[in-house]
């Protein structure tokens, strides 16, 4: 099965529902929050929540797989249901797995969340490039044969982040730099735009350094709990802005289990966003 590819996908949800992106992250502390337990019934209630407040209203989710994981085999059914619900719902869903390895080991990553006959199949991945973007060949062909897309952490919102990130190689480019001009190659002609994005931290500041233009987007996490706003988007990505899927996730969910009010939420981030991507 190969679906429409997975940037053309991103560019009419984004335009017909703006680009907010819903993280799915049950930490302990929310699900204590909202009154529930941290058990399985939490879990499955959380996720089964904001599905079914924020479907029909935003673009994409990111449920972070390592919250489910961290409940083993029931955790990541739990996982499948959230991924199938949203899906069904007609939600893009980007998996937050991080996963990055060699090769060979990664064609098997690949299989698990970009293979359509996988239970896991997911819309993208988030992926690292850290053993070398090379690596992630095997998740690069299999998006392109499924339609699915990747996420390729590039300049993360964690100040950790730089000591890699900005890191300058022997040629005077950093490797965050590197990443973003991998990416743009990968993406080179497509229309109207390609399914290989950067994750970008909407925390990091003036990025005009930095080629953002690599025909992708761009998915940026930091808004709300890490303290960037959406107003802080355009001075952070400039002219690529349009092509920025910015994400909340505890901005968001602490507002739960209230439907009402996670709509709400949303719809206040996704209001802020366009003011400041239009402005
Ligand atoms: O790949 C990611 O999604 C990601 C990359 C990054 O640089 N920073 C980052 O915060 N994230 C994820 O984005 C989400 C941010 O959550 P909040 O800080 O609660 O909005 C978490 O699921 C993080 O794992």
């Amino acid at each position: 099965m190969t679906l429409t590819p997975f940037g053309t996908r991103l560019r009419a949800a984004m335009d017909s529902r703006g680009p907010l992106c819903v993280g799915i992250d049950p930490h302990a502390a929310l699900l204590a929050q909202w009154g529930l337990k941290d058990d399985i019934a939490g879990l499955e209630r959380f996720s089964r929540t904001v599905v079914e407040a924020l479907a029909e209203s935003v673009a994409v989710f990111k449920p972070q797989a390592a919250f489910f994981e961290r409940f083993g085999s029931k955790g990541v059914a739990v996982l499948e249901q959230t991924v199938a619900d949203a899906r069904a719902a007609g939600t893009l869903v980007v998996m937050d797995a991080k996963r990055g390895d060699i090769g060979s080991t990664m064609a098997a990553y690949a299989s698990a969340f970009l293979d359509p006959a996988s239970p896991l199949f997911s819309d993208a991945l988030t992926v690292s490039p850290y053993l070398g973007y090379g690596s992630l060949a095997p998740a690069v062909e299999l998006a392109r044969e499924s339609g699915a897309g990747l996420f390729v952490l590039a300049l993360t919102s964690n100040p950790e982040g730089a000591e890699v990130q900005r890191a300058v190689r022997e040629d005077g480019r950093s490797i965050g730099a590197t990443m973003l001009a991998h990416l743009a190659a990968e993406n080179a002609g497509a229309s109207p735009m390609g399914s290989f994005g950067a994750v970008v931290g909407a925390t990091l500041g003036d990025l005009s350094s930095f080629d953002l233009d690599i025909n992708g987007p761009l998915l940026a996490p930091g808004i709300g709990a890490q303290g960037a706003t959406a107003a802080d988007l355009p001075a952070v990505f400039g002219k690529a802005v349009r092509n920025v899927v910015p994400n909340v996730s505890r901005g968001v969910l602490k507002h739960g289990p209230d439907v009402s009010a996670l709509r709400d939420s949303a719809r206040r981030f996704a209001d802020e966003i366009r003011e400041a991507v239009s402005a």
